[in-house]
């Protein structure tokens, strides 16, 4: 019997346990320091935002589920050390009982914590982060009082211009500040992010771009925010400017990458056989990149969860590897992406050209169309696609990001892409689909 012990169970966590419980003959433990299990983190802003009716849907599974499938599960916990050469795990439960597990096999799937800016007045009331729950609770419950009118978001990424939205859709006066000068620099190029910003604006959102905060200032809440630009009259400042991997527990025993994420190879094991890291805390394999890198997605800790835990039942599979594929909508203006962008693609030293379309889903004739807008990036030498940007105003085009996805891992050529047989029927295409017509442009 095979005793494994996993320390944090959201969604990486979990799906390593539900591999390993999928198997017989396995003893698992699970430790988590917080009270609630598998938490939607993206629901949040829709439920802040009330485009949906209630939180009760973000939770996914809970702790009965896995111990009906035979785990240990140990919430309200909180590993504090870890015995690696013993093989034994140290935590401390809410109520300050130490409790310890042995295991044969460890997944550290500890997750990531938000980005803090260290400025003077941060610990100010009314300044907070938007990963856990709670934190998502109290700005809901805050929102419902009418003297918090101005809100500040710190960081226009995926967070940030989520949470900018949901502020907006709740009347409040919204100021969305970033250190560079434009939103969501992460996974779009401008020719994509300028259009979001001009949504954004012309929904009411105050853009401060190229702003970064000096202090906060206030007596026991916070009451302004002090910028190089300016000064402004704020009731409450969400802050949202990127993760850093969770690596507290084995920073001094794993090999890190760059960033401090535990490396991991494809089995997703780290540089002690025994021990496996998964979602947050680790690394991925980009197919874009044809390197390791850190892309912290709830998509990529399912999957690395998964095959941890198959390898840990003796299941030897890899990770195909990853593309980073992300999607935002925003007031209906919806955005997806995979790989690379021509700006990110720059700073991995990726040397790329793109081709760019922007087109009609259908033929003219048809009464009702969509509008849509395609960047394909593509390596100059090798020609293999690294990258695709999409972007709609009214329809959804997520299915099409997830065939560039698998282009991408496939290695399949700008070339290749220009002759693929794509259907023509009026209602959904036109004869050359935009994909065909945009990679038959290509220089
Ligand atoms: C507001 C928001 C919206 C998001 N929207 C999306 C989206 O739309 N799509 C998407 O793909 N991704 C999204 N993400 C990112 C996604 O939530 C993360 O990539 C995902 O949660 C990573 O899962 P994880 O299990 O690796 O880590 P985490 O979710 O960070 O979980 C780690 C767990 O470990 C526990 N833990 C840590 N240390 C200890 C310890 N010492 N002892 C015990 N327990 C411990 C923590 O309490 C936590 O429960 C969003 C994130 C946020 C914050
Ligand atoms: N739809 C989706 O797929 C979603 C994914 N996520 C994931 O969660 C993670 C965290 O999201 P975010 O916190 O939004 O990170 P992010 O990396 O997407 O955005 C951080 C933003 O903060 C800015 N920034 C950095 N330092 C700053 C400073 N000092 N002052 C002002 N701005 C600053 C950056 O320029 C960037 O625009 C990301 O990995 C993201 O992929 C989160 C929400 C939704």
């Amino acid at each position: 019997m095979t005793k494994t012990v996993i320390i944090g169970t959201n969604h990486a966590g979990l799906a390593a346990a539900n591999a390993i419980l999928d198997h017989s003959g396995q003893e698992v433990v699970m430790i988590e320091r917080n009270e609630n299990f598998s938490y939607l983190s993206c629901g949040t802003a829709l439920w802040v935002g009330r485009q949906i009716e209630s939180v009760d849907g973000l939770f996914y599974t809970n702790r009965e589920d896995f111990e009906a499938k035979g785990a240990k599960v140990r919430t309200k916990t909180t590993v504090e050390n870890i015995d690696f050469e013993g093989k034994v795990v140290h935590a401390v439960t809410q109520q300050g009982e130490k409790v310890e597990e042995s295991y044969d096999k460890l997944v550290l799937a500890t997750g990531s914590v938000p980005i803090s800016p260290k400025v003077p007045g941060r610990e100010l009331k009314n300044i907070t982060f938007m990963k856990k729950y709670e934190e998502g609770q109290n700005i809901d419950q805050m929102f419902e009082h009418e003297e918090i009118k101005n809100i500040a978001v710190i960081g226009a990424g995926y967070i940030g211009v989520e949470m900018a939205e949901a502020a907006k859709r709740r009347g409040k006066n919204v100021l969305l500040f970033d250190a560079l000068d434009r939103c969501l620099p992460s996974y779009y190029d401008p020719w994509f992010t300028d259009d979001m910003d001009k949504n954004l604006a012309e929904h009411g959102i105050e853009l401060h771009y190229g702003e970064l905060v000096k202090e906060y200032k206030g007596t026991d809440k916070v009451e302004q925010i002090i910028t190089e630009k300016g000064e402004y009259e704020v009731d409450l400042v969400i802050n949202a400017i990127g993760f850093s991997p969770n690596n507290q527990l084995a920073k001094d025993h794993l090999e890190l990458f760059a960033n401090g994420a535990y490396l991991v190879d494809r089995h997703q094991q780290t540089s002690d056989p025994d021990v496996y890291a998964v979602g947050d805390c680790a690394t991925v394999y980009s197919n874009a990149l044809q390197g390791t890198t850190y892309i912290a997605l709830a998509s990529n800790a399912l999957r690395t969860g998964r095959v941890a835990g198959e390898n840990i039942v003796g299941n030897s599979i890899e990770s195909p590897g990853v593309q980073g594929s992300n999607g935002i909508s925003i007031f209906g203006h919806h955005m997806v992406s995979t790989g690379y962008s021509v700006e990110s693609a720059a700073k991995f030293d990726l040397d790329v050209k793109y081709t760019d379309i922007e087109d009609t889903q259908k033929p003219e004739f048809m009464k009702e169309n969509d509008d849509v807008k395609l960047r394909i990036v593509y390596e100059a030498n090798s020609r293999r696609i690294v990258g695709a940007q999409m972007s709609s105003t009214t329809s959804d085009i997520s299915m099409a990001i997830h065939m560039f996805s698998l282009a991408i891992e496939r290695q399949v050529t700008i070339d290749e892409l220009g002759m693929l047989d794509t259907f023509f029927l009026p209602h959904f295409n036109q004869p050359y689909n935009y994909i065909n017509k945009a990679a038959l442009a290509a220089e």
